[in-house]
């Protein structure tokens, strides 16, 4: 079997992207965040407060034939950005992309952060890291790759985000159409939970490249590019104005200046960021002053390679033993 579903930023500034799943019987329709970067599959639903939903489409539960309870099981999950939800779990119909999980584990929130509850475009989140990292108790729960994994042609997942347009992620085969060149895989660290690898080095813009392993995950649900800060700082000197600011939380700069763009590398392979990926978007509506997609993850505790990065390539997440991950040109 194999699936494809839309990957739609959610705004211009792609701060997150949204790919429509059907839950139950008869099938609900909500818009998902996947994220590699976590492994809970969970939805605003009709257990939410109404009070915490603005907007957002929600599941119903007792609305679906095929839903059932998992008995006496919760979850309670906190982001890297400090947003939060927690909430029961049915077990449910769930498809995306016309691939279908049987008794997909569907997590409804009893309460969600207000950063949640503003982003009316995102209904939840599909977890797509290791399932290890599942936050259900007492018994964890399996992700919907780790669900569809052995009916899939082949045990991938692909990620080909855009620029301010629709991408898509593909399930159990790899588009030759989506990407030029060679595919460059390297090994993956399951342990973490995330699809933890190791990038080979650098370039800001036209620079030489700097060979230096930076280990790193590749997490769809995060916004931006988070780098040592070593290597953020040399590539902030190089735009005119550009300062660490302590109030936005991180590098701003004119948003006329012009950036460099910044290349990372996969094993010899070599991944390049136009500059405008990087001039992010500006610190609030209207501003001439624009906060950038690369920061330091001094903060962070990880380097991240977010969307900033990975709509800059075709990415392949591989879930075969052992686990790799492919980058491509695009
Ligand atoms: C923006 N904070 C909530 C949020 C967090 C994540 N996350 O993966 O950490 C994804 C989407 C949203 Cl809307």
């Amino acid at each position: 079997a194999t699936g494809s579903a839309a990957a739609e930023p959610i705004d211009e500034s792609d701060q997150a992207y949204i790919t429509p799943v059907t839950i139950g019987t008869p099938p609900q329709t909500l818009e998902l965040d996947v994220d590699t970067g976590s492994s809970d599959l969970w939805v605003f639903s009709s257990h939410t407060p109404p009070s915490q939903i603005h907007g957002q489409q929600i599941y119903s539960p007792n609305k679906s034939s095929t839903a059932k309870l998992l008995e006496g099981h919760t979850w309670s999950i906190t982001y890297g950005d400090g947003s939060a939800s927690r909430g029961n779990v049915y077990i449910d119909n769930f498809t995306v992309g016309g691939l279908t999980a049987e008794k997909q584990a569907v997590q409804c929130a009893q309460q969600v952060s207000a950063s949640f509850t503003r982003e009316t475009h995102v209904d939840g989140l599909i977890g797509l890291g290791f399932s290890t990292l599942n936050t259900v108790s007492p018994k964890s729960q399996l992700t919907f790759f780790d669900n569809v994994k052995s009916g899939l042609d082949s045990p991938v997942f692909t990620a080909d985000l855009k620029h301010g347009a629709a991408g898509t992620y593909d399930f159990g085969f790899v588009d030759k159409a989506k990407y030029s060149g060679e595919i460059t895989y390297v090994p993956v660290n399951p342990d973490p939970g995330y699809w933890a690898f190791n990038s080979s080095g650098y370039a800001i813009g036209s620079g030489k490249f700097s060979a230096s392993a930076i280990t790193g995950i590749a997490d769809t649900g995060t916004s931006l590019l988070y780098l040592p800060t070593a290597i953020v700082t040399a590539y902030y000197r190089q735009v005119e104005g550009a300062t660490n600011s302590r109030t936005y939380g991180g590098y701003v700069f004119p948003c006329s200046s012009s950036l460099p763009s910044f290349t990372f590398g996969v094993a010899d392979a070599r991944i390049t960021i136009p500059s405008a990926y990087i001039n992010y978007a500006p610190i609030t509506p209207g501003s001439s002053t624009c906060f950038g997609g690369l920061q330091s993850s001094s903060g962070v505790g990880i380097n991240i390679f977010g969307d900033v990065a990975l709509k800059a390539a075709f990415v392949v997440f591989n879930g075969g033993s052992p686990p790799t991950i492919g980058w491509a040109q695009k």
